[in-house]
């Protein structure tokens, strides 16, 4: 039977951690870390990790600042908004909430943020500084950092030998979160909706990362007895008429726990570790400005 990574509790760890460097910083005259969090619309999921990236600021001690426009607002207007935030010294990381509405290109959004307040990580500069392994000075996305700390709860920083396979090609996590696992000398396999025979390379990961949006699709026979399963779904499912929605992983987690040696839950496990994370860069961001090398997590 698997051990369960406690999402919640090593989120609580870091955030603990970024606290505790945030009264430093300001002890040594250092400046405030500023995140500000902008949402175009009502989208109710948004809603709530906006929600809870204002009230994780606060607590961790930031200045938070968070926007909220109307469903039409026109793309100028957020760029507009967006410069005027790269350009204030009392902001540190900017988060633009996705997704966007139709009306506005979100990848014109994503790059007019600046890259050295880009704590999603989404950006160009962040993105290529991933891709060739320059991890200290960029913003890793939030999600994949989370999920390598995860990772290491279990195996230690050095992966060696170990084969990763990620399901899912997404700019925010299956791409950064392959070039993770690569950095930290996995060999490692990108699955996608074209993939040929999923089951069969998914059984062949020492770690597998489930991310791509299906609830439950990876079955309990698709893990290799003992592998480490990271859970990045967040699905909202209603199984019976009118039953409350509830929230699911990727992953059918009670089949795939009985041959994970690891898994993450959902909800608990790589949510909350992604706002914690966006804490941490935020701070890094801070750090970075008062001329500090910010602190690892
Ligand atoms: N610019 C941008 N950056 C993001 O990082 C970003 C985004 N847009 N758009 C949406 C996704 C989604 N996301 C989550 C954050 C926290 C939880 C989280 O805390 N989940 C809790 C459950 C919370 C709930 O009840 O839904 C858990 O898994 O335990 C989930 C998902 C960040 N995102």
């Amino acid at each position: 039977m698997a051990e369960v990574i406690n999402g919640k509790l090593v989120g609580e760890e870091v955030v603990a951690k970024v606290k505790e460097a945030t009264a430093s910083l300001l002890e040594d005259g250092g400046a405030q870390p500023g995140l500000a969090v902008v949402i175009v619309g009502e989208d109710p999921a948004s809603q709530v990790y906006v929600n809870s990236k204002s009230r994780k600021a606060k607590e961790c001690g930031f200045h938070s600042e968070q926007h909220t426009l109307p469903a039409e607002t026109s793309e100028a207007d957020l760029l507009g908004l967006v410069e005027k935030l790269n350009a204030d010294p009392a902001i540190h990381g900017i988060l633009v909430q996705l997704p966007l509405p139709a009306q506005i290109d979100s990848a014109k959004v994503i790059q007019a943020i600046a890259a050295e307040k880009d704590v999603d990580g989404f950006n160009f500069t962040n993105v290529g500084k991933i891709g060739v392994g320059e991890l200290d000075s960029a913003f890793v996305p939030c999600t994949p950092a989370g999920c390598m700390i995860l990772v290491e709860r279990v195996h230690g920083k050095d992966l060696s030998g170990l084969t990763a396979v990620v399901i899912g090609r997404s700019n925010i996590v299956g791409k950064p979160m392959a070039n993770l696992l690569l950095a930290a000398n996995c060999t490692v396999t990108i699955a996608h909706s074209r993939t040929r025979d999923l089951a069969t390379l998914a059984r062949t990961a020492d770690i597998l990362v489930a991310a791509v949006g299906r609830p439950e699709i990876v079955k309990g026979d698709w893990v290799k007895p003992g592998a480490t399963v990271i859970d990045v779904g967040i699905n909202r499912v209603v199984s019976a008429e009118g039953e409350k929605a509830r929230l699911v992983g990727d992953v059918a987690f009670a089949e795939a726990s009985e041959n994970a040696g690891a898994i993450t839950p959902v909800p608990g496990g790589v949510g909350p570790m992604t706002i914690a994370m966006l804490m941490a860069n935020t701070l890094a961001s801070a750090y970075r400005a008062s001329g500090k090398p910010s602190p690892q997590f």
